[in-house]
């Protein structure tokens, strides 16, 4: 019998349970996982969070060969027992979990570069949330996206922000009200991506800021309350869309708050950032059923 100490812990809504393995010794199996995840036999949440060392799972190698200093890696998994490659929520939160458990020296709580299957992530503490460097992004192709609730296919635009999404502009909020998420949106091209249904506000730019508003049907998960990566892929994809002046600076409305993303220029090309809160809610224990 394994007894796993857990915390919960929710960014705008996005709840994920986290434990430490720092030597990567408990076996964490999709089963394990979804008992973990189970919101009636379980504790419930959208992913699983295992604070493990890069050097102590496989997928760190390249982590370490990119930044030596990512001591932390993010292994994260889907509520279905499914591996996710990068969690724009929960990599604040993780970040709050590792200087919460004293994980992390005082000096690298200001900019903490953090370990995750997409690469390395430089996590900055702020006065109200953390803000993660998401790196370089893509444009991804177009495809089909059917859901009910919407009477005819629409296009979305694939792209790739470490992981994988499609984003679909709605007409106004009573279509996003209408679309029916229980079910996973239909793509084609088939393959797997988290789907975003997005609206703007009215008006879209308030003071140099655009606003956007979203739902989202992650992979893995199901439709969830926010979706830090989704988030920034919808505000990419609406700059795209608005072509020439469009600002830089985005604010994202999601059922569980509210997010900021802000593309910036680097040497290597553009980056993208994604700012937002990071709460941890609870600590308990759990029996984790045989793996
Ligand atoms: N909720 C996350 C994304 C989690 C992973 C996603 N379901 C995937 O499999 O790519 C976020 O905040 O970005």
């Amino acid at each position: 019998m394994t007894t796993l100490r857990f915390t919960k812990g929710q960014g705008t809504g996005n709840d994920f349970v986290l434990f430490t393995d720092p030597d990567g010794e408990i076996e964490l199996t999709p089963a394990r996982v979804r008992a973990l995840c189970d919101r009636r036999f379980g504790i419930g949440a959208d992913g699983v969070i295992r604070a493990v060392r890069s050097r102590s799972i496989p997928d760190g190698e390249a982590v370490l060969a990119e930044e030596p200093e990512a001591e932390w890696f993010m292994d994260y998994w889907n509520a279905d027992g499914s591996e996710a490659k990068m969690c724009g929520n929960g990599i604040r939160v993780y970040a709050h979990y590792l200087i919460s458990e004293g994980l992390v020296q005082s000096e690298r709580r200001d900019t903490l570069p953090i370990g995750t299957r997409s690469g390395v992530r430089d996590v900055l503490a702020g006065m109200s949330g953390y803000t993660v460097d998401m790196g370089r992004w893509r444009l991804s192709g177009e495809r089909l996206v059917s859901a009910r609730g919407l009477y005819v296919p629409r296009p979305g635009l694939g792209i790739d922000v470490g992981n994988q999404h499609v984003v679909t502009a709605l007409a106004n909020v009573s279509e996003l009200d209408a679309v029916e998420l229980h079910q996973a949106p239909k793509l084609d091209p088939e393959g797997d991506a988290n789907v975003e249904f997005v609206v703007p506000e009215e008006p879209l730019v308030k003071n140099g800021v655009a606003r956007i508003r979203l739902r989202v049907h992650e992979m893995g998960s199901g439709e969830t309350l926010s979706c830090g990566t989704g988030s920034v892929a919808a505000a990419l994809a609406f700059r795209h869309w608005g072509g020439e002046g469009m600002p830089n600076n985005w604010s994202v409305e999601v059922p569980g708050g509210r997010l900021g993303v802000r593309m910036f220029p680097t040497q290597e090309g553009e980056h993208v950032s994604l700012s937002g809160p990071a709460e941890l809610v609870y600590t308990g224990e759990f029996e984790l059923p045989e793996a």
